[in-house]
């Protein structure tokens, strides 16, 4: 078996092996297996692209428990011509580059992957109707810090009210931000900007209810009713009432996009202060010093934040914005 596929899995998934089997047996070769994407899931049915086609498929039992999320790449065995009614068999899961993870409820630690291999975050946000939350932009931040995805924030409705405010709290972070509004013939203005942000990324896009997502969706990719009627279609859901993520194609190949209709929070007590600070290189380093178990937050007496921002080696500001995603690890309400 090649590297890539089955023996580095995050999780773990099988049972333990009776050793009297033979290997062959146990880890079959799929020479003959089609590498397939994972664009939806719902109730147990994979939706998977193969080679431009839409293959629905089922997990193979070797793969147990083992999760498979939306952005997974797959192999797929038996019929995976996309046919009506055909169903194909997922043998092996790809390791995953990045993973976007929840915790299901802050008071329950069962971690669950939402998506795999994206590599951006869009925080798709509103100026106004609905007011902004800056705690919830905080908790989305650290969930794509968490899990390797670059963040963006997407502020829309700027035609109600101006974005400067909630973009100063996010300047020290340096967190990249798209704005956009709707002009007076109800056109949406700066798709552009979000484009060329997009361009080259898989994205998963986040937002609360109202914020404007459905309409940016819409507006970026023309067909994404067509394709989310067609995948469920083929699922056999009469619309896209489903909470699962699903990913979609941007046109001109220039990326793909996962909306994720169902997800609007994320649980964080699964992330560890000294992984969260892995995404801020420059305060990483002056944490070297600091005592054994030290968190970096606000109340740690010995912290080498601290004596950076003293010493003039770090930027206070940023510090602070950094110690408020730590604290908004643990808040449940915003
Ligand atoms: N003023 C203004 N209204 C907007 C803008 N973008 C979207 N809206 C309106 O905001 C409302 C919510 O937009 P949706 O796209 O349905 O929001 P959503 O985030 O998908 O919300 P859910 O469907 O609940 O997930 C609609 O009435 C839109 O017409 C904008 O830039 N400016
Ligand atoms: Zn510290």
């Amino acid at each position: 078996m090649s590297g890539r596929y089955g023996e580095h899995d995050v999780e773990h998934y099988e049972r333990p092996r009776r050793r009297t089997r033979p290997r062959t047996k146990e880890r079959p070769s799929y020479d003959d297996a089609a590498d397939g994407t994972v664009v939806t899931v719902d109730r147990g049915r994979f939706t998977l692209l193969v080679e431009g086609r839409t293959v629905m498929a089922m997990k193979a039992r070797p793969l147990g428990r083992k999760g498979v999320v939306v952005g997974d790449r797959v192999r797929v065995v038996g019929d995976v011509s996309g046919a009506d009614g055909s169903l194909a068999r997922i043998v092996e899961v790809g390791d995953r580059s990045t993973v976007l993870r929840r915790t299901a409820d802050d008071d329950d630690p069962v971690e669950r992957v939402l998506v795999a291999n994206a590599s951006q975050l869009v925080v798709v946000t509103a100026l106004a109707d609905p007011e902004p939350r800056s705690r919830w932009i905080d908790r989305a931040l650290v969930a794509a810090y968490d899990g390797g995805l670059a963040p963006l924030l997407c502020l829309t409705k700027a035609d109600l009210e101006d974005p400067e405010t909630l973009l100063s709290t996010y300047r020290s972070l340096g967190v990249p931000w798209v704005v956009t509004h709707r002009d007076s013939d109800r056109r949406i203005v700066g798709l552009e900007g979000l484009q060329e942000r997009l361009t080259g990324h898989t994205s998963v896009l986040i937002g609360t209810s109202g914020v404007g997502k459905s309409t940016l969706v819409n507006a970026i990719v023309p067909d994404a009713d067509r394709a989310i009627g067609h995948v469920n279609a083929v699922t056999g859901q009469g619309r896209h009432t489903s909470t699962s993520a699903m990913m979609l194609a941007l046109p001109d190949e220039a990326g793909w996009i996962v909306d994720t209709p169902g997800i609007r929070s994320f649980g964080l007590a699964h992330v560890q202060p000294e992984h969260l600070i892995g995404a801020f290189p420059d305060l990483d380093e002056m944490t070297e010093d600091c005592p054994r178990g030290c968190t970096h937050g606000d109340d740690e007496p010995e912290c080498g934040l601290d004596e950076a921002v003293a010493r003039g080696d770090a930027d206070a500001d940023r510090v602070s914005s950094f110690r408020r995603l730590l604290a908004a690890r643990s808040v449940t309400e915003y």
